[in-house]
């Protein structure tokens, strides 16, 4: 798998007036098993620029540029052609578990129903796969809880449901949109650090939007800072933190927590 994003421009009709653009041409690539972050605060692009990876920008959105998903164009695709990929090859992972959940159906059954239908496994099959995917993303007494309904689960625990379901398509790319800003803290550095293992052990390459650095950094090799749909910088994680670039970079780093901070601080200052 291998992404390539390049001069992406999009922008939105307005009903009086003229079009407005809220991203201003963005590059970016990204390999196999690789991760980016991208952070910045609210209103800076960052779910507008992955909707368009998905191919999912709504009708009122125009886009330029190219989006080179193993070299075929998301933004030239057919609607038929980008359920075929967002089926094999993106999966994704919302805010808020619950919009991905069914909340009238048992979590193993809406896994293992993912499974029939894009693998084609007889009902026993999916349901034993269901389950194995519920081990891996850490769910306790699996075997229990596989056929608990959604609200019987606590937030954490959907997420990792929203996980193993977007996992069951064995996507190439992982597009995670705030995955754990509905959680409280613990919860969320549980959350991450599952994802970040999986993803490697998978060898998928993640998308991780977040408006919190401490996010970004725990798990991305790379960094994108947008504000205002432009791209204040990018380069390896460790360097963003550590030598920011850009005054925008400094006062996102200077906004986190300071145990957070003094976590990041290089020994060399
Ligand atoms: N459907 C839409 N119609 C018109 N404008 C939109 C639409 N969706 C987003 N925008 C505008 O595009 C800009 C970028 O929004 P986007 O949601 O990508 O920001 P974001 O960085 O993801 O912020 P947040 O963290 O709040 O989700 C904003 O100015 C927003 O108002």
């Amino acid at each position: 798998m291998m992404l390539s994003i390049e001069n992406l421009r999009v922008s939105f009709a307005r009903e009086h007036g003229d079009p407005v653009e809220v991203v201003h041409g963005i590059n970016v690539t990204l390999d196999k098993g690789e991760t980016l972050g991208i952070v910045g605060e609210s209103g800076s692009g960052k779910s507008v620029l992955s909707l368009a990876t998905m191919g999912l920008l709504p009708r009122t959105a125009t886009a330029s540029g190219k989006i080179l998903l193993d070299g075929e164009d998301i933004l030239s695709m057919s609607e038929r052609q980008l359920c075929r990929v967002r089926g094999r090859k993106i999966g994704m992972i919302f805010q808020e578990p619950m919009t991905a959940l069914n909340p009238s159906m048992r979590v193993g059954a809406q896994i293992a129903e993912g499974l029939r239908l894009s693998q084609g496994l007889s009902r026993r099959a999916a349901r034993a796969e269901a389950l194995r995917l519920l081990d891996m993303v850490k769910i306790p007494r699996a075997a229990d809880r596989i056929d608990s309904f959604p609200h019987e689960m606590s937030g954490g625990q959907r997420q990792r449901v929203g996980i193993a379901i977007a996992l069951a398509l064995k996507p190439e790319l992982l597009i995670a949109d705030e995955p754990t800003t509905a959680l409280d803290v613990t919860v969320q550095a549980e959350v991450l650090d599952i994802l970040d293992e999986l993803v490697s052990e998978l060898g998928i390459s993640l998308i991780l939007i977040s408006h919190d650095l401490g996010v970004i950094a725990r798990i991305t090799d790379r960094t994108l800072v947008m504000y205002r749909g432009d791209e204040m910088e990018q380069g390896e994680t460790e360097q963003v933190l550590r030598r920011p670039a850009h005054a925008y970079t400094r006062k996102l780093i200077s906004a986190l927590p300071n145990r957070v901070r003094s976590a990041l601080e290089t020994p060399d200052g």
